[in-house]
């Protein structure tokens, strides 16, 4: 059995940021990992020349973000794209009601409006509302309180099941009112042209990570840890754990003995969601010049309700949309080519029968990742944001959890699973270090 100190199990952007801040402490660490690359869910595919981000693209505001100073000191090159945050009007998007016309500047205003009016109601209907109430009650409820007519009301009440299901991967029937962190866009929203994943080959550098390595059990007692991979057995002092919550609930992934109660209800109160990206290119541009993004108001846009053009980052003519929380649990058994010629009808619904198929595609498959089983997790009706934390809580002094689950401030993001990380390299330390070590 090989013994170091520190065992880090995923080379996510949690395990990279945790064992470089080990490693830069003296510690000796080992990174496993259970696929052939890094990254996890930062992942950049470069097939035919194009850089397609297929998990996180975004930084969701750069003010104060812990991954945008990586970011910049790395030398990653950053495109302001103002729109991954789901918002109404924050940059210009081209708005189609149901009968397929285009909305006029007063009318996309009044909808922005009325969404952020519903927004304000909203803070406070949550804060009284019941431990298990859903994001789809409060938000009835907030909108039973406006003097608004049916058409208005009902235009609001779509947004945000929309804006769940792209933000948090589930309808908001499904999503617990408490469980919402705020969501707030600090800054500018950015991408990155040259690929995400160039955070998590930094971060690597001089890291010792063991591709390939499949672990299967974590035993754990008061002298140290043991891991079990499939590749021999590790052992060390202590061990910090970034598997996604999807690994966490399975079968083939086993804690020994088993987590604490307290960790084990902040577990069940979370799930993996269903949340795939679909990138279509075109050998040309037919849609609205000077916008970020294409929105279809309606049932018409029950699935494929938003675009986002990824000319902004490359020189190409390119679209994104998402299979995001029902629309993904419905085409998971689908072909990649059933995908795309429903998200084609659905434009050429907009554009017209001289929308030409797309010359490449590219459609994820996250819910079938068997190292992530979904996209991230959201939190069940009867959770509050601070339950995530509760998961990051040391385990007999040797075994500490981290990713983006456990992180409640910020949970979904990168920049949450960067900070879960340097939480847990703090703890296996106990002692505090800055957060800049990472970078500087
Ligand atoms: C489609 C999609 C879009 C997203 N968009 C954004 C966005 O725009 N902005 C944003 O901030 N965030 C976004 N996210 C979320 C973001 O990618 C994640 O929150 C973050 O990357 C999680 O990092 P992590 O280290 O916690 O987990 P992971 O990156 O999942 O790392 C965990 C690692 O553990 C490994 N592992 C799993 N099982 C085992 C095992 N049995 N043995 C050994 N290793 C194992 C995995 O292979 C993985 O490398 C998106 C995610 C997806 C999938």
């Amino acid at each position: 059995m090989q013994s170091v100190d520190t065992i880090v199990v995923g080379a996510g952007v949690a395990g990279l940021a945790a064992a470089r801040l080990l490693a830069r402490a003296g510690r000796r660490v080992v990174v496993l990992e259970a696929r052939y690359r890094i990254g996890g869910r930062v992942f950049t595919d470069r097939t035919g020349g194009h850089v397609t981000d297929r998990g996180a693209s975004w930084i969701h505001g750069i003010t104060g973000s812990p991954v945008a100073s990586a970011a910049r000191a790395f030398g990653m090159p950053m495109v302001e794209f103002t729109v991954g945050g789901y918002q109404p009007d924050s940059r210009p998007l081209a708005y189609f009601d149901a009968a397929g016309h285009r909305l006029d500047a007063v009318a996309v205003q009044q909808y922005a409006d009325d969404v952020r009016a519903l927004n304000r109601a909203l803070v406070g209907i949550i804060a009284g509302a019941p431990a298990d109430a859903t994001y789809a009650d409060v938000v009835a409820r907030a909108l039973s309180m406006q003097d608004w007519d049916a058409e208005r009301k009902e235009r609001v009440r779509e947004y945000n099941d929309r804006r769940a299901q792209e933000q948090y991967g589930i309808g908001m029937d499904g999503l617990g009112a408490h469980g919402l962190d705020d969501d707030t866009v600090d800054g500018d929203e950015v991408v990155f042209p040259r690929g995400y994943d160039e955070l998590a080959q930094h971060l690597a550098e001089e890291l010792d990570v063991r591709l390939a390595h499949v672990v299967s059990a974590v035993r754990w007692s008061a002298s140290g840890v043991e891991i079990e991979s499939d590749r021999g057995t590790f052992g060390a002092r202590e061990a910090v754990i970034t598997v996604p919550v999807g690994v966490l609930h399975g079968d083939d992934f086993v804690i020994e003995p088993s987590l604490p109660a307290a960790h084990r209800r902040a577990l069940g109160l979370l799930r993996m969601n269903a949340f795939e990206k679909v990138v279509l290119r075109f050998a040309e541009r037919f849609w609205d010049a000077g916008v970020y993004g294409i929105r279809q108001l309606g049932d018409e846009g029950e699935w494929w309700h938003s675009w986002y053009d990824l000319g902004r980052l490359h020189d190409e003519h390119a679209l994104l949309t998402f299979a995001a929380g029902p629309a993904a649990v419905a085409t998971r058994t689908w072909s990649d080519a059933e995908i795309v010629a429903s998200t084609l009808a659905q434009l050429r619904r907009i554009y017209g029968d001289t929308v030409p198929d797309p010359t490449s595609a590219v459609v994820t498959r996250w819910q079938d990742d068997p190292f992530s089983r979904g996209s991230y997790a959201y939190m069940l009706p009867g959770s509050v944001g601070a339950d995530h934390d509760v998961l990051a809580e040391p385990v007999g002094g040797v075994l500490h959890l981290a990713g983006e689950a456990t992180w409640g401030d910020d949970p979904a993001t990168v920049p949450g699973a960067m900070l879960s990380g340097h939480r847990a390299a703090q703890n296996v330390l106990g002692r505090e270090i800055a957060v800049t070590d990472l970078w500087t």
